[in-house]
């Protein structure tokens, strides 16, 4: 039997709606959510993905500002601006999208954003957060893993869980969140030796490399629960994933599309997080 699908477009549509009810309070109690996004230089793919953000914004009612810049903008500047965006009570929320020109340090840039306006949850004080366990923002795109698990009832707690992947946008943090879940994680990475024998053991992977065709059939335990991060084109410059999906479909309990299946929770975890934001600051 084929596995069931984990419709990522869907479960937005239900997030959305819910968070439209949070800021249509916010904005009862004089305060309207506003996201700050930035975006440098002129990557077709990072247009894309932050028209998408700000469109989503749209959707909810979170106001939001675009402020885009030439590839030659200078760090200096940059990192001007996001002061000046940390000092703007209408900004709860700043997302400097990624990647940024090579000559401008990234991790400087985002150490710069406060904390608590970090919704991409990429500031070391939000990483340091989830290690502890402690209140902060979650990374969206691991978050958004976890809400399309708790979606369909499958609860990670003593599951045997395979994370492809260590960045710290997405593996690391996915890893934490379901150790935090107590689950029992292994992380996978380029120098795995045999990646296969642990993907056979796992009950849910994740799959968050990059590469197409990284998880096929013959990796996968039956009735497994995959999850498939990665933003791949294939050799007709189709959308795809990490995992060969019409092979592993057939193996697998559950399976998320792409697209349609994490992206959108991306920009979903990204307006939750917004929202968050805003209700903690009219506190
Ligand atoms: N859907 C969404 O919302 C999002 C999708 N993405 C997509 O997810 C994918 C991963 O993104 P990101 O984490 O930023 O990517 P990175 O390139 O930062 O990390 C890739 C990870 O995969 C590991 N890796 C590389 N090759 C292999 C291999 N053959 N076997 C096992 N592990 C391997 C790397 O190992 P090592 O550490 O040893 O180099 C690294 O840890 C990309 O396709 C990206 O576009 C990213 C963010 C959001
Ligand atoms: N500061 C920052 N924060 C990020 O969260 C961030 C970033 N930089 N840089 C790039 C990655 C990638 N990412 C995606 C978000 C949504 C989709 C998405 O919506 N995908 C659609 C398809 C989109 C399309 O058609 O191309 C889907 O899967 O259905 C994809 C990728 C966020 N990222
Ligand atoms: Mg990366």
């Amino acid at each position: 039997m084929a596995a069931q699908l984990i419709d990522g477009a869907a479960l937005s549509r239900l997030w959305r709606a819910r968070l439209s009810e949070r800021v249509t309070a916010l904005k009862a109690r004089g305060t309207l959510p506003g996201l700050a996004v930035i975006l440098v230089g002129d990557n077709p793919a990072s247009q894309v993905y932050v028209r998408n953000k700000v469109k989503a914004c749209q959707e909810v009612g979170i106001h939001s500002v675009l402020e885009t810049y030439p590839a030659s903008l200078t760090e200096d500047a940059l990192l001007a601006r996001v002061r000046a965006l940390n000092a703007d009570p209408a900004i709860h929320g700043i997302l400097v999208q990624l990647p940024l020109p090579a000559h401008i340090d990234a991790q400087r840039v985002i150490e710069t954003i406060a904390p608590e306006k970090d919704v991409d949850g990429f500031h070391v004080a939000n990483a340091g957060a989830l290690m502890v366990g402690r209140p902060g923002f979650w990374p969206c795109t691991p978050y958004g893993c976890m809400k399309m698990l708790e979606h369909i009832g499958c609860d990670p707690c003593g599951k045997h869980a395979v994370v492809i992947g260590r960045s710290n946008i997405v593996g690391k943090p996915m890893a934490l969140m379901l150790l935090q879940a107590n689950a029992t994680v292994t992380i996978c990475h380029s120098a795995t030796a045999d990646l296969a024998h642990h993907t056979r053991q796992a009950d849910i992977v994740v799959a968050a490399v990059g590469k197409r065709n990284v998880l096929t059939a013959d990796m996968v335990k039956p009735g497994a629960v995959v999850i498939d991060v990665g933003m791949n084109r294939d050799e007709a410059g189709k959308l795809c994933g990490d995992v060969d999906f019409e092979g592993v479909r057939q193996v697998a309990g559950w399976i998320t599309p792409v697209p349609g299946g994490v992206g959108p929770m991306t920009i979903t975890m990204l307006l939750l997080n917004t929202v968050e934001a805003a209700e903690r600051a009219a506190r």
